[in-house]
C-alpha cells in the first residue's frame, strides 16, 4: 500500500471507470506474472522500501503522523500520496504502534526484545525511544545489505539520528561502507533473511546481541509477504528455537495485503507483477482465517487475532482522533476507503514459553483488550 501505482484502479473496480475492465491487468503484459529473475525480483522488493519511506514522509508533512525521524531516511524528494493511500498508511502505523505499545507497557521483569524483518527504513526503533524511555529495549532490525548500509548512511549524516543512539557504540565506516551496527540497544543486521531458511543450525548467521530468553515481538510490516510460504516457515523456526529459547515468551505481528481473490486483489497482483514485484504468502493464505491458522502453525498457540484495516479504522481509533484525521484531508469515496482498507491485514500471535510469572504471560497481558474481529 505504499505508491500509486501498486494499487488497482479503485473507480474501474467499483464500476465508475470509463474504460471498463481490470486496466492493471492489461498492463501486466506477456510473462508478467512470472516476473523476471531472481535478482531482479530481489532488486525490486529492495526498492519498495523508498515507497514505504516515501509513505511515510506524505503523512508526516500533511499531520497525519507525528515522526520526526521519517524525513532523515526517505532519499527521494517527497511526493504528496493520493488521501486514500494516507489514511491506509495512518491506520497501518497505528495499528502496529498500538500492539507494541501495549508490550511495551505490560510490567515484565528484565528487558524486552523486539525484531524487525525487513525493516527497511523504518523509524520506528527511533520513535519507541522517545515514547518509552525507560523500558529496556533490545532492537533489532534486519534486511539486504544494501538496504542496511543505505540506513547506516542517512544514520551517518544526520546529527538528530546520531543522538537517538547510544553513541559511544557509533563508529561508522564509510569506505568501504558498514553494512551492520550492533550495540546493546539497537542493531541493524546486514542479511539476505533467506539464510535462516537453512535446515542447517550450524549455518545458520550470528544475530550478535539477540538475548534468547528476553520477551521478544517479531515483527513483519510487508517483509515475509515477499517470501514463499516454506521459507517463512523455516525462518521463523529458526528465530523461535534456534535464536530465542524455545522457553521464551514470543510472538508475531504481522502486516499484510489479503484477500487476493476478488477483483481488487487480483489486480493488485497483475499491477505488482509488471513491477517485478510477487507476493507469495498474499495467495498462500488469502483469508483472515487462513492467518489465524498460520500463526498457530509457526507455534503462537497462546493466543491472537486477525484484523483487516477498515477494522482497524472503525474499532481501535478513538472518535476525537478518527474527527482530528477526517479532517486532514478531502476523502469523500468512502466506499473505495473501505475497498481499500479491507485488502489489509493485521496480525498477532503469541506462546507463552515457560518462563516464570511476570515474564510469562506478557503478551497475553498485553492484548487481552485487543479487539478482534471474532469479538476478542
Ligand atoms: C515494503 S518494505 C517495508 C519496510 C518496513 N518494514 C516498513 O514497513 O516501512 C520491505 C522490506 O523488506 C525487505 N526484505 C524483503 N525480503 C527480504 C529478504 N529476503 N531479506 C532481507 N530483507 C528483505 C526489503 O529489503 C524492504 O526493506
Amino acid at each position: 500500500m505504499s505508491s500509486s501505482n501498486q494499487i488497482p484502479n479503485l473507480k474501474t473496480l467499483l464500476g465508475r471507470g470509463r474504460g471498463g475492465g481490470l486496466r492493471g491487468r492489461a498492463r501486466g503484459g506477456p510473462g508478467a506474472s512470472s516476473a523476471g529473475s531472481e535478482a531482479v525480483r530481489d532488486n525490486a522488493v529492495r526498492g519498495t522500501d523508498q515507497d514505504a519511506a516515501g509513505s511515510r514522509v506524505s503523512c508526516v508533512e500533511l499531520g497525519y503522523l507525528d515522526d520526526p525521524y521519517a524525513k532523515l531516511f526517505a532519499t527521494q524528494p517527497s511526493t504528496r500520496r493520493l488521501p486514500l493511500l494516507n489514511r491506509g498508511s495512518y491506520v497501518r502505523t497505528t495499528a502496529i504502534d498500538t500492539l507494541i505499545d501495549r508490550f511495551l507497557t505490560t510490567p515484565t521483569p528484565g528487558p524486552k526484545q523486539i525484531v524487525s524483518l525487513g525493516a527497511g527504513t523504518d523509524t520506528r526503533y527511533f520513535r519507541l525511544r522517545d515514547k518509552h524511555p525507560n523500558t529496556p529495549l533490545i532492537y533489532h532490525e534486519l534486511d539486504f545489505p544494501a538496504n542496511a548500509a543505505s540506513k547506516l548512511l542517512s544514520i551517518h549524516r544526520s546529527p538528530d539520528l546520531q543522538d537517538a543512539l547510544d553513541t559511544s557504540h557509533l563508529s561508522l565506516s564509510l569506505s568501504p561502507p558498514q553494512q551492520s551496527y550492533h550495540s546493546p540497544t539497537y542493531n541493524l543486521h546486514a542479511l539476505d533473511l533467506r539464510t535462516l531458511a537453512t535446515p542447517d543450525p550450524a549455518t545458520l548467521p550470528d544475530l550478535p546481541n539477540l538475548n534468547p530468553t528476553a520477551p521478544t515481538l517479531i515483527l513483519s510490516e510487508m517483509c515475509l509477504v515477499y517470501l514463499h510460504a516454506p521459507a517463512v516457515k523455516s525462518i521463523l523456526h529458526a528465530l523461535t528455537t534456534h535464536y530465542l529459547s524455545p522457553a521464551a515468551p514470543a510472538s508475531l505481528v504481522l502486516y499484510e495485503p489479503i484477500r487476493p481473490n476478488d477483483a481488487f486483489g487480483r489486480t493488485m497482483i497483475a499491477n505488482l507483477a509488471t513491477r517485478n514485484i510477487i507476493l507469495p504468502t498474499l495467495t498462500a493464505y488469502p483469508e483472515l482465517a487462513d492467518q489465524r491458522a498460520r500463526l498457530r502453525g509457526y507455534g503462537f498457540v497462546g493466543g491472537g487475532g486477525a484484523v483487516d484495516t477498515g477494522f482497524v479504522w472503525r474499532e481501535w481509533v478513538g472518535g476525537e482522533e478518527k474527527e482530528r484525521v477526517a479532517g486532514l484531508e478531502m476523502l469523500d469515496e468512502m466506499e473505495e476507503l473501505e475497498l481499500f482498507l479491507k485488502h489489509y491485514s493485521v496480525c498477532w500471535g503469541w506462546r507463552d514459553g515457560d518462563a516464570e510469572g511476570e515474564q510469562r504471560d506478557v503478551f497475553r497481558r498485553a492484548w487481552a483488550g485487543v479487539k478482534d474481529h471474532d469479538g476478542g
